[in-house]
């Protein structure tokens, strides 16, 4: 049996539907809202075009094949790993489930494409993310008229390719790198060096097995004279055989924590020749004499151009993140409706879910994942009206959408990382299961803290932008949307009063905590002129994380609020109120230093005392509230499933296991001192 036949096998379990438990009749009973109007508001933050693709794609959503990590993650040695993923690639081609032009060019199809593909596996997503997203993205907004050919063959996956930025030596600090491309006006060629081993290129995804081209960044060098950073695609492996051609080496980056379906890769050039026009020319080019032109002066500002559009894997796996807590939240809240421990001495033991500590664990989390969904999908709006106007010089949009996207990475995927382990662990030992998949979802939402920029260089991004918003008021130019609570006068701190059920004067309140935390870490560097760039650097351990924490907050906050009140359904509003009600409290109690300056006495206790209440509400809908998410019960592992049979899912999964019951080839080990004795 094949490893896709074997898995097409296990689908088959895993697709066979239980009865709905008992439980499961009785907790969606009578909701006290419409999950159908609840569902249709989500569906509707999903760009237009997503849904046909959703649709199109869903018998490849039926198709997980996660039951190849249940047997044989452990077993298999790294390289079938990574034979597997890319003869899945392969397949889910083939057989036509999708096609690689039309992913190509339709954004919303490429969204649901790939969030389809996520719910098979983050491996296959993550080979096809590199191909797309940053190989062939990569050619198409730095290439010109004469890369037409070398794109499509990378679209039509003739051609595999990698994207090569990171070095050994500089992984943050891209314009750093050392790689030179020196051009030779005698052959007019290319000459690709790596001139030291901290020069390597590194963790190139797809490179270490599969790829056979790469784009390459390197300092282009040209009669003498470094012009910066630029890319550039050519041949890495000699198509015949596969190796790698003369003067260039490539080897594997060795044994990960995980993600063992991607084959990243280092690769060091020694003089490597490559044809002028492998250099990707949209904003500099190096003619045959050797004499550089670019329509843009400065060597920075040509260098932001070129990496402007590495912000889309931002906004993917802002999503990716969100979708990961909203998954392991809704599988947490679903264990513990079947999950009984304890009870009240009448013999019936009691619900995980009726316990009120492990309702703020899970349903807080489900609420705050909820809302990150919601806004990071008026993120990827944004985003994608942006998208033919990126590289317009003054779009201010473009600003925006690079500090937003940087600041919602990180926060969603930190805030997405302490809930996994939390949520795991709510599933107690069921959670260290493989089969409830939050060993997946740990895994690759750590990668995410790190992989398209780390997330804490990510936030001085942000923190560049909230500064520049400042310099634009300053000269009462026009703000871009989300930052608005920048055009109010600056607060000092003050005591406020609050309603603490008053959405609209706890929005005030959070619009001003944004705005001050903003202008008093503007205000520590202009301190003294003199000492700018170490204020700065002090900055940022302290001021700078505040102040991007509390403009997504902001930003989360007012998305969701923008969204649930175009709700026509009375009762899916209220419930929807709800949600952001008990959000913006958890978020007070988690800011106590700043908020407790700014109530009266007594607000925090109030509010506490609120969440406990409205989490008392919240447990009625729970299930039904689950319901809402559209992932089917396939993607949530054996303790998510919407028919809350947990035990004999578990049991199924682990009947299912090859040689389960069969007697160890090693028993005889196990006598060894019995004889001696
Ligand atoms: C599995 C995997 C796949 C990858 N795939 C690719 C790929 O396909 N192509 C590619 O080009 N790259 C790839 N990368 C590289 C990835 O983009 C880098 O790892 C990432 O950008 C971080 O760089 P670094 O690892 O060098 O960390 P560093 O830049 O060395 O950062 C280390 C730590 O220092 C901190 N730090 C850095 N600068 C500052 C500062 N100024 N102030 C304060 N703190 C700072 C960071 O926050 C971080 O915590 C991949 C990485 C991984 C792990």
């Amino acid at each position: 049996m094949t490893q896709y036949s074997k898995a097409l096998a296990r689908v088959n379990i895993l697709k066979g539907h239980l009865r709905p438990s008992k439980e499961a009749k009785e907790e969606r009973k009578n909701p006290s809202f419409s999950v159908e109007a609840a569902r249709e508001a989500f569906w509707e933050t999903y760009p237009k075009g997503y849904f046909e693709g959703y649709e199109a794609l869903s018998e490849l959503r039926g198709m997980t094949h996660r039951s190849f990590y249940f047997e044989d993650r452990k077993e298999v040695a790294r390289e079938d790993t990574n034979k597997f993923f890319v003869s899945y690639v392969n397949k889910i081609f083939e057989k036509g489930f999708t096609n690689p032009e039309k992913i190509a060019e339709n954004i919303d199809y490429f969204l649901a494409c790939f969030d389809s593909i996520n719910s098979l596996d983050y491996n296959t997503l993550t080979k096809l993310m590199v191909q797309y997203g940053l190989y062939c993205k990569t050619i198409k907004n730095l290439g010109t008229e004469k890369h037409k050919e070398i794109l499509l063959e990378g679209t039509s996956l003739r051609t595999m390719g990698c994207f090569g930025l990171t070095e050994i030596g500089h992984g943050s600090n891209v314009r750093g790198i050392e790689t030179t491309a020196e051009y030779d006006p005698e052959t007019e060629e290319f000459i690709i060096n790596s001139p030291t081993d901290t020069s390597a290129k590194f963790w190139i995804g797809n490179l270490a097995k599969t790829a056979h081209n790469a784009v390459i960044f390197a300092q282009l060098i040209t009669h003498g004279e470094n012009k910066g950073v630029h890319a550039f695609v050519f041949e890495v492996r000699d198509r015949s055989n596969h190796l790698p051609h003369p003067r260039i080496e490539i080897g594997d980056c060795g044994d990960k924590k995980g993600a063992h379906g991607i084959d990243n890769g280092w690769i060091k050039f020694k003089y490597y020749r490559v044809p002028r026009d492998s250099l990707l020319d949209k904003f500099g080019s190096v003619d045959k004499e050797g004499n550089y032109h670019s329509s843009i002066e400065k060597a920075g500002k040509r260098f932001a151009n070129s990496i402007a559009s590495l912000s889309g894997g931002r906004v993917l796996i802002s999503r990716l993140s969100c979708e990961a807590g909203l998954i392991a939240s809704a599988t947490a809240l679903r264990y513990g409706c079947a999950r009984k421990q304890f009870g009240t001495g009448d013999g019936e033991e009691v619900a995980l879910i009726n316990y009120p500590s492990y309702q703020y664990r899970t349903i807080t989390r489900f609420v705050d994942h909820f809302i990150d969904v919601i806004a990071c999908n008026r993120m990827v709006d944004l985003w994608i009206s942006n998208l033919p106007n990126l590289l317009k010089e003054k779009n201010r949009v473009t600003n925006l959408c690079h500090g937003l996207c940087s600041n919602t990475k990180a926060f969603v995927a930190w805030g997405v990382h302490d809930s996994l382990f939390d949520l795991r662990r709510a599933c107690g030992g069921f959670g260290y299961s493989k089969y409830s998949l939050f060993d997946e979802l740990i895994d690759i939402n750590d990668l995410n803290q790190t992989w398209e920029g780390d997330n804490h260089v990510l936030i001085m991004q942000t923190q560049q932008f909230l500064f520049k918003c400042l310099r634009w008021l300053s000269k009462e130019e026009e703000l871009p949307e989300t930052v608005e609570f920048l055009t109010l006068s600056p607060p000092e701190i003050e005591i406020t009063k609050v309603c603490i059920f008053d959405l609209n004067s706890l929005i005030k309140i959070f619009a001003d905590r944004a705005n001050h935390l903003v202008h008093r870490a503007s205000h520590v560097l202009m301190i003294d002129a003199t000492k700018i760039a170490q204020h700065f650097e002090d900055s940022q351990a302290f001021e700078m994380l505040e102040m991007c924490r509390s403009y997504h907050d902001y930003y989360l906050i007012t998305s969701f609020k923008n969204w649930f009140e175009k709700i026509k359904c009375d009762k899916t509003r209220k419930m929807f109120e709800k949600f952001l009600l008990l959000s913006i409290h958890k978020k007070i109690l988690g800011d106590s230093k700043y908020f407790s300056q700014i109530f009266e006495t007594g607000i925090i206790d109030k509010i506490q005392a609120q969440v406990v209440k409205t989490l008392k509400e919240l447990r009625k809908d729970i299930i039904p509230l689950t319901d809402v998410i559209p992932y089917p019960g396939i993607m949530m592992g054996a303790l998510g499933h919407e028919d809350l049979q947990v035990y004999d899912r578990i049991l199924q999964h682990v009947k299912a296991t090859d040689k389960v019951t069969d007697k160890a080839s090693w028993w005889k080990l196990t006598y060894a001192n019995s004889k001696q004795r």
